[in-house]
């Protein structure tokens, strides 16, 4: 059985953390998004039948929808909020100073630092509204990197984050490699990283605040562009602003409706990509929220995680799942990689992957591309770009 989450709580030497407050679920009746629900803590079960039973939901969720809810994972909801409230308490307190020092470089092809609510080129772009801390290695190894205002709560923050990638993370990619009908290590031990608290990925406290999206030239209502995530799993606590969306598969967007204390989790390219598509990396974005919490401020933590970066992805060939069913050829990042292959051309190493995804993905904020080719996939317009040969879709 897995140990449920232990964080230091002596709060009596730390200031004082305004208790971060849920905002109130919508009001209005959502066309939302059908997803399955995981419980966790079953993955340890002496029953050889629920295991299966699990894994077996497990697979549905992630070659159907790409995303799913994880509950019972070890944290519990008075935990997550006081990280949330920590969250909270970093962008309240943030110096002006911190700011710019730590200002954020994300044409580098990482995250780190602080996101200023000017669009996501190092240069001031057009304001957004959205505030982001990105908390790589470096940020857990130097206290230097992170802002002084939350020096008193690393070890908090330090402490959520190791139990998100080593255990949360770890009994998730368990679940996944025996949906790979692989050891149970399989993933962790050859695809994810593990070094350090975060590893190769990132924790992300981020501030939306609400925002009228056409006062920017900005169309449609939407705060991110629909895109994947480029590595392993992605842990999105579920939030009560309702904005986070997901393309269905009869290509129609549709709200994540929020569970307390749920995760919600999606997987990235590196595991669609090893899986030969049968994970399915699901295209995702953020659009403005519902009429009833259009006032509303958005906090969010996400923890991203992030596979070994010298990799070159390959479909996990000895899998008996792929022997048994071949790859699923019609997908996404996994055509896409393989096309290239099919080529000669070796295809990216997973960091140059996420350095070029960081670097040139689109956003609402940036002029627009006339340059960008438009095509139809199934009948639905979409726009087309090249990242190190391989070939990008985002929904127009
Ligand atoms: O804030 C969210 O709900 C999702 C953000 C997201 O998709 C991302 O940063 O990759
Ligand atoms: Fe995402």
């Amino acid at each position: 059985m897995a140990a449920p989450f232990n964080p230091p709580t002596d709060y009596s030497n730390k200031p004082k953390v305004p208790q971060w407050v849920p905002p109130a679920a919508p009001t209005e009746d959502l066309d939302y998004a059908k997803l399955h629900t995981i419980d966790l803590a079953l993955v340890d079960s002496p029953d050889p039948a629920v295991v299966k039973q699990l894994v077996a939901t497990t697979k549905e969720a992630i070659r159907d929808d790409g995303f799913l809810y994880l509950v019972n994972y070890g944290v519990s909801l008075d935990q997550l909020h006081r990280q949330f409230s920590i969250a909270q308490y970093l962008h309240k307190n943030i110096s002006e100073e911190d700011k710019d020092r730590l200002h954020w470089d994300p044409q580098s092809g990482i995250y780190a630092g602080y996101k200023p609510p000017f669009g996501w080129r190092t240069i001031k772009g057009k304001p957004d509204g959205i505030c982001q801390f990105n908390f790589y290695d470096e940020e857990f190894q130097s206290l230097g990197k992170v802002p002084t205002c939350v020096h008193p709560f690393m070890d908090e923050v330090t402490a959520f984050t190791e139990y998100l990638t080593r255990s949360v993370n770890r009994r998730l990619l368990r679940l996944l490699s025996m949906v790979l009908e692989m050891p149970d290590d399989y993933l962790w031990d050859n695809v994810e990283s593990h070094s350090g608290p975060i590893n190769e990925g990132y924790l992300r406290h981020a501030l939306f605040y609400p925002f009228k999206t056409q006062d920017s030239g900005m169309s449609k209502g939407l705060r991110m562009f629909g895109h994947t995530d480029f590595g392993t799993t992605t842990l999105l606590f579920s939030v009560p602003v309702t904005c986070l969306q997901i393309w269905g598969r009869d290509q129609v967007w549709r709200y994540v409706k929020y569970s307390p204390g749920a995760l919600v989790v999606n997987i990235g390219d590196t595991l669609e990509l090893v899986s030969g598509g049968h994970f399915r990396a699901t295209r995702h974005r953020v659009h403005s929220p519902p009429e009833s919490q259009s006032t509303f401020e958005r906090l969010s933590i996400v923890c991203f995680n992030g596979s070994k970066g010298d990799l070159r992805m390959e479909p996990a060939w000895e899998s008996p799942l792929l022997k048994r069913e071949g790859c699923f050829e019609s997908q996404g990042a996994y055509k896409e990689f393989t096309a290239l292959r099919a080529t000669g051309v070796p295809v990216p190493t997973n960091k140059e992957w996420r350095e070029i995804s960081i670097a040139k993905t689109r956003h609402p904020t940036d002029n627009p591309e006339l340059s960008l080719k438009e095509v139809y996939v199934e009948g639905v317009k979409m726009l087309e770009v090249v990242h190190l040969g391989v070939r990008v879709l985002q929904p127009a």
